[in-house]
């Protein structure tokens, strides 16, 4: 599907849907061996499992299933808009692919059929959503694939869509983007939509991790070797960048890569080509760069722990992620969709929060943002029994809690009550620092000279839980 070869499916994840056992591990491995991300489910409920968890961009699905029909999942709206559908089907049974068409499945399969025919009809599915992606992107209020951008996003969604106005007038060679934000704030999830609402829906894209990728690895991973790079190398391996191709390679947390693999990232950028480990040729790629990190990158850049070129041929498209308790009322709309799908999920029903719970959500902090605001709704819906949510315990401080001072001035204000609010003394250095850092634009030493300490007492409080303080 990339690269010129037709039959690849790197890059795509599928979820097999089938009760028959075998017929499932046949396309699976199938799949897989075309490059493919499988999993595979045997019944309805458990099909549910992995869409709530995961988002595919395939679905094969087949008609009739132990515990009910396989379109349930069409009608009862379990698959996201962005989850191409193909429908399989027993001899005979057209009218229920005539019906799945009708919902909105994008081609079907009569079995028994060729599992060599899948990379043509899923290529074949992708042109049509393609073209209907135009309209879609038209139609889209806030998100259809479920990312609340509200009023505080707003910024965040025109700026999005001159990228993607950019992107559809360049066609090839993509400029990169960085995407800049707390944890779970939302930054995988922004460059999926990017990559899903723009040209290059129809082609791959890659998800590195790069602080999960070991020095070691990074450069076979992302440049590929050829045959007898090293000991290992048995056999000429593609990399990331190159599977990538055509599509978009997204580099999460890129600091965490080594000063030389960040050097070798620039060049592919730059020169839009890359060479094996081991290879003396330059292999010619087109891939759209979309790079993300939680961490200040000119602080990294003044601490040498991050190209200052890079930073800036990065720099170009910067997308800043608030943290979410910047975001105002936005969390409690946010906070109330999640709830709605938590409790489809779940087959529980509609939970609402309490007026308190309301107000201990906005003075909450939200460290892990998003992603802890998922977890703190789960877990009230799952452990607790009450018919209404109140976030009774966000007010246990906890270390980054609720009631604790929304900003600093509040500790010094005679009204503050230490025994109440379980003060923690390292979450209000952590605070100051942050806080003198956004005065100062990022900048270390101007914010070491701020608050009267040096700027590696800064550094170290920035990166404290990866090393020691001084
Ligand atoms: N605006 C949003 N609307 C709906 N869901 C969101 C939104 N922002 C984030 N999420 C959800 O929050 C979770 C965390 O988001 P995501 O993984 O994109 O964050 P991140 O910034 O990439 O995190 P990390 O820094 O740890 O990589 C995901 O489950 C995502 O679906």
């Amino acid at each position: 599907m990339e690269n010129g070869n037709e039959t690849s499916l790197a890059g795509l994840s599928v979820l097999v849907v089938d009760d028959e056992a075998l017929l499932r591990r046949r396309l699976i491995a199938h799949l897989k061996n075309l490059g493919a991300e499988v999993a595979g489910a045997e019944t309805l409920e458990a099909a549910r499992h992995k869409l709530s968890d995961t988002e595919f961009d395939f679905l094969l699905l087949d008609i009739h299933l132990p515990d009910g029909i396989g379109l349930d999942l069409i009608r009862e709206g379990t698959v996201p808009e962005s989850t191409g559908v193909v429908v399989m089907t027993a001899q005979g049974g057209v009218e229920g692919a005539i019906d799945s068409i009708r919902l909105g499945a994008l081609d079907y399969l009569v079995k028994p059929f060729d599992p060599g025919l899948l990379p043509l009809v899923m290529r074949r599915a992708r042109k049509m959503r393609q073209s209907s992606r135009a309209a879609e992107h038209e139609r889209e209020t806030e998100d259809g694939s479920g990312f609340y951008f509200g009023d505080s996003l707003a910024p965040l969604r025109e700026r999005l869509d001159k990228i993607i106005a950019a992107d559809n007038r360049l066609g090839i060679h993509l400029p990169p983007v960085l995407i800049a934000g707390e944890t779970g704030s939302g930054k995988s999830t922004i460059a999926r939509w990017l990559h899903r609402n723009g040209p290059r829906a129809d082609q791959p894209m890659i998800e590195v991790n790069c602080s999960a990728l070991p020095e070691s690895l990074a450069e076979s991973e992302l440049f590929g070797s050829e045959k007898g790079a090293f000991t290992d190398a048995r056999a000429t391996r593609q990399g990331l960048f190159e599977a990538a191709h055509g599509g978009t390679l997204f580099l999460d947390e890129i600091p965490s890569l080594s000063s030389g693999i960040q050097a070798k990232v620039l060049t592919a950028i730059e020169d839009r080509n890359i060479r094996r480990i081991g290879g003396t040729r330059q292999i010619e790629i087109d891939v759209r760069v979309i790079a993300a990190t939680n961490r200040d990158l000119r602080v990294a850049v003044e601490s040498g722990e991050f190209r200052e070129d890079l930073l800036h041929r990065l720099d170009l498209f910067r997308l800043n992620l608030p943290a979410l308790h910047e975001r105002g009322t936005d969390i409690l709309q946010l906070a109330e969709r999640m709830l709605q799908q938590l409790c489809k999920r779940h087959r529980l029903p509609l939970r609402q929060i309490t007026e308190e719970g309301k107000r201990r959500m906005l003075a909450y902090r939200w460290p892990g943002n998003v992603r802890e605001l998922a977890h703190e709704l789960e877990r009230g819906l799952v452990f607790d029994d009450a018919a209404v949510l109140d976030f009774a315990h966000l007010t246990g401080g906890g270390g980054q809690g609720a009631s604790a001072a929304t900003d600093p001035g509040d500790w010094l204000n005679p009204a503050y009550d230490f025994t109440k609010e379980e003060f923690v003394m390292e979450d209000a250095i952590n605070r100051l620092v942050q806080l003198s850092l956004k005065q100062s634009g990022g900048n270390a030493s101007q914010a070491a000279r701020m608050l009267g300490v040096t700027r590696d007492f800064i550094r170290y409080r920035l990166h404290g839980d990866r090393k020691e303080k001084p």
